[in-house]
């Protein structure tokens, strides 16, 4: 699992995954369902190779205001750890074409608790007008994932010389779609949980062959086993589950050579979005944050950072826009109700509402919609959480409590006898 660092530190005596920094290897699996902390966001569990494109992210030059795409991006695991190493002044763009992955994807990257961030449901070749718009893409395309057959015998069944042709065919077009928008001089990180070099290194060189490209290598520590493939000057980094710990996995860092410099983001377009209405002014106080725009949408107020109000209308020219930014609150008549999303925000403003502190099966029952007792004697919006995370809201009415848990992200099972968490805060 990676922790986010924003909420959760890595605990002490855990085993770390050498090439991430927040990265942990459990010794078994418990109950994600029954840990309060896993529906905050305070981690993501995912697959440890996967999070070696920490490794080439910190190979990208370092700068300010970066715009940065992740492609195909559900379920969110390498958005959110995008979301973790990115600056705030960055905006991490987060694209899934397949609409009924899109609201995982969504729920993910609220529980994670950035408002730098933009979800849309594109198409690839609906990116490729945005000439130069983007500093960084990562590319984790779909493939004929080989990479599972240690853990899931079905693939193996799954698996045929045909689908590996058509993936790959698929993986080209996926490149030749968005490589426009990637500017000179910008980064790509592709990706994939299979071996086969038709949809790996084939397709880097095929990309060299039509493109101006720079291949960027990634130091890496023999006792990774992770292996450095060379193909005409090309390096990939390919992860084999009998030398790793760690499913199989292959990815690449090329630099580009050609294309346009940025694209040209007009700061006069007019804005799709409302502004905040004024009397709600007090919100701006609710984040810690010195560049949060508020905007109106239906009755929601969306924290976003102001100064990237032209991209996110340039982008919502062009695409098909699902959510942005963090909503922070929802307004009713001259009421400002907090959200929920707010109270998993990494930039909330820790002074403006109280919070009480639950035991595990409060914080489930909480978690699960039910009644829960409150003994704070503070009346009004408190806030909740379990080992110092927050969970969420309820308003205390004194002889009792509302729960503002979102109806649709509650746990729905009955609570067994309840495990010891496998961490102390
Ligand atoms: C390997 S998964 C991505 C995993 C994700 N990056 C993560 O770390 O959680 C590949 C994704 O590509 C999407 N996809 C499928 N066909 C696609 C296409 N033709 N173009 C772009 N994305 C596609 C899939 O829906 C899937 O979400």
């Amino acid at each position: 699992m990676r922790t986010n660092p924003r909420k959760f530190n890595v605990p002490i005596a855990s085993e770390r995954i050498p090439w991430c920094d927040t990265g942990i290897f459990l010794n078994e699996r418990p109950s994600f369902t029954l840990d309060p902390i896993f529906h905050s966001g305070a981690y993501y569990v995912q697959e440890a190779s996967s999070m070696f494109v920490e490794q080439a992210f910190r190979q990208i030059e370092h700068s300010k205001n970066r715009i940065v795409l992740d492609l195909c991006a559900a379920p969110g695991g390498k958005s959110t750890h995008l979301l973790s190493l990115l600056d705030s002044s960055d905006l991490l763009v987060a694209n899934e074409v397949i609409r009924s992955r899109v609201s995982v994807l969504d729920e993910n990257i609220r529980k994670w608790g950035h408002q730098n961030v933009v979800v849309c449901s594109n198409d690839p070749a609906d990116f490729s007008d945005l000439d130069g718009m983007f500093d960084v893409m990562l590319v984790d395309a779909p493939c004929s994932g080989e990479g599972l057959f240690r853990r899931d015998a079905s693939a193996i069944q799954q698996w045929s010389v045909d689908n590996t042709n058509l993936c790959s065919t698929r993986q080209r077009r996926i490149l030749a779609d968005v490589w426009p928008a990637l500017k000179n001089g910008g980064y790509l990180i592709y990706s994939t949980c299979t071996f086969n070099p038709a949809e790996n290194e084939e397709n880097l060189k095929w990309l060299a062959e039509n493109n101006e490209v720079e291949s960027i290598r990634i130091p890496l520590q023999e006792n990774w086993g992770v292996e450095e493939i060379e193909t005409d000057g090309m390096f990939g980094y390919r992860f084999l589950p009998h030398k790793v710990k760690g499913e199989g996995f292959f990815l690449t860092l090329i630099r580009k050579k050609d294309g346009s410099d940025s694209y040209p983001i007009s700061k006069k377009m007019k804005s799709r979005f409302e502004n905040m209405p004024k009397q709600f002014a007090e919100i701006r106080n609710w984040l810690s944050t010195s560049d949060s725009g508020f905007f109106a949408k239906s009755e929601f107020l969306i924290a976003f950072p102001e100064s990237k109000i032209p991209v996110l209308n340039a982008l919502s020219e062009q695409l098909r826009v699902i959510s942005f930014g963090l909503p922070v609150a929802q307004f009713k008549k001259n009421d400002l109700l907090p959200e929920h999303t707010f109270a998993l925000s990494v930039d909330r403003n820790p002074d403006v509402f109280e919070s009480i502190e639950l035991d595990l099966r409060d914080a489930l029952l909480f978690q699960k919609k039910d009644e829960i007792r409150i003994s704070s004697t503070t009346k009004g919006w408190l806030l909740v959480k379990y080992q110092g995370v927050p969970l969420g809201f309820v308003k205390n009415l004194g002889n009792r409590a509302n729960n503002y848990f979102p109806k649709e992200w509650r746990i729905r099972m009955t609570l067994p006898e309840l495990p010891e968490p496998w961490y102390r805060l």
